[in-house]
């Protein structure tokens, strides 16, 4: 197939995990017979140095105009004193709302190979497969209003935490509709016990349930949420959750695979997907070539079978990854004794000598 793909690394490990991933894609295009037309744009605070906004016109219409956009990081420390609206992460927001994107995949899955590097119980971590399904543009993180207003001499920070049904049955349909394909379980997360949000929100997933009756449903406080992915992660199959806590107890996830650098995401919704690894610009190690790339090219992977349906091409990613860990490859993140430490680079060049 021909495709044009919107490549946006942004700031800090972004721009060393992103061309990795293209380097995979180019890879499998070449093993496969597919032509991929790649091309980037300015996105985040390197889009403020050089232009003066974090999300250019340009690279908004080229990520409309693509058939998918890879996405590495924004943000660092150099941005933060910037105003709100002027900072690197709105791009990200901007262009999750532009592209109409509400559903946030995050699958978190243990890689066998790595069950001796984490930190948990090797019994307890064992054999998860989470999938998150976080609702990307709406929540606390769009709602009005917002920002810091003065009054009578004493400052205030606002946000405001608002959904509507219509956008909570959109993304809780995603996620029957991915439990569906898996073990048939859907836990949703909320805080119906302080926010009305959440009473909404728990509402109208339990109403919708009824429509979904071979998927089991059940209703967990954000709070106990996170106790239970440490404590028996096993028990979730689709995590069903709003903005903040899907942002939250993704990274929480993450670490039950062994690193936040390894866990991908898939943003869809409307025509163009975008895909980008969970985890941010990592600023304390940007820079030294020690980044894991396996977030960011599992990320790739899943552009392939959800904006192209190239399943096989997907899972022959997935496939060089377990064999490249199975191999003994590490990056720093994940090392453990006995294992070989390696670099961003060797990382990507094992998996794509993997690749078969
Ligand atoms: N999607 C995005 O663009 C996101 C951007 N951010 C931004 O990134 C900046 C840094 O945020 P943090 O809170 O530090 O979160 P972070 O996710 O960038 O880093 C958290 C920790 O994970 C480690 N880490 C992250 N990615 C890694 C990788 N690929 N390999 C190995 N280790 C990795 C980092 O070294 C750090 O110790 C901030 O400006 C923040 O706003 C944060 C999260 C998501
Ligand atoms: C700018 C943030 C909302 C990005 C983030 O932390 C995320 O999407 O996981
Ligand atoms: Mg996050």
């Amino acid at each position: 197939m021909k495709a044009k793909i919107a490549v946006l690394a942004g700031d800090g490990v972004g721009r060393e995990v992103v061309p990795e991933a293209v380097k995979v894609l180019k890879a499998v295009a070449e093993r496969h017979g597919h032509a991929f037309d790649f091309v980037s744009a300015d996105v985040g605070g390197q889009a403020i140095d050089k232009i003066g906004v974090p999300l250019p016109q340009e690279t908004l219409t080229l990520a409309k105009q693509s058939d998918a956009v890879l996405l590495g990081a924004v943000g660092g420390p150099k941005w933060e004193g910037l105003d709100y609206s002027l900072r690197p992460e709105r791009a990200l927001l901007g262009l999750r709302e532009a592209l109409g994107l509400y559903a946030n995949l995050r699958p978190a899955k243990l890689y066998m190979a790595l069950a001796d590097a984490s930190t948990l119980k090797k019994e307890v971590i064992e054999g998860i497969d989470i999938l998150v399904v976080r609702e990307l543009i709406g929540g606390i993180y769009f709602g009005k209003p917002k920002g810091i207003e003065k009054i009578g001499g004493v400052e205030r920070g606002v946000n405001t935490e608002v959904y509507t049904t219509d956008e909570i049955k959109r993304i809780a349909k995603v996620a029957f509709e991915a439990a569906r394909k898996r073990r048939r379980k859907v836990t949703s997360v909320d805080k119906a016990n302080v926010l009305e949000s959440s009473e909404l929100w728990r509402r109208v997933v339990t109403e919708l349930q009824k429509g979904y009756p071979d998927v089991e449903l059940n209703h967990m406080y954000v709070d106990n949420c996170a106790m239970q992915l440490v404590r028996n992660p096993k028990q979730f199959d689709v995590l069903l959750c709003n903005n903040m806590f899907g942002d939250i107890l993704s990274d929480e996830a993450a670490m039950l695979t062994g690193s936040i650098g390894m866990l991908p995401s898939a943003s869809i919704g409307a025509q163009v997907g975008l895909y980008e690894p969970i985890h941010g610009s990592a600023p304390d190690i940007a820079g030294k070539g020690v980044a894991n790339p396996i977030a960011t090219i599992a990320s790739a992977a899943m552009l392939l079978s959800y904006s192209f349906q190239l399943e096989k091409e997907g899972a022959a990613i997935e496939t060089a990854i377990v064999r490249t860990l199975d191999l003994g490859y590490r990056t720093k993140d994940i090392h453990s004794a006995g294992t070989r430490l390696v670099g961003t680079g060797e990382m990507t060049d094992a998996i794509i000598r993997n690749l078969g």
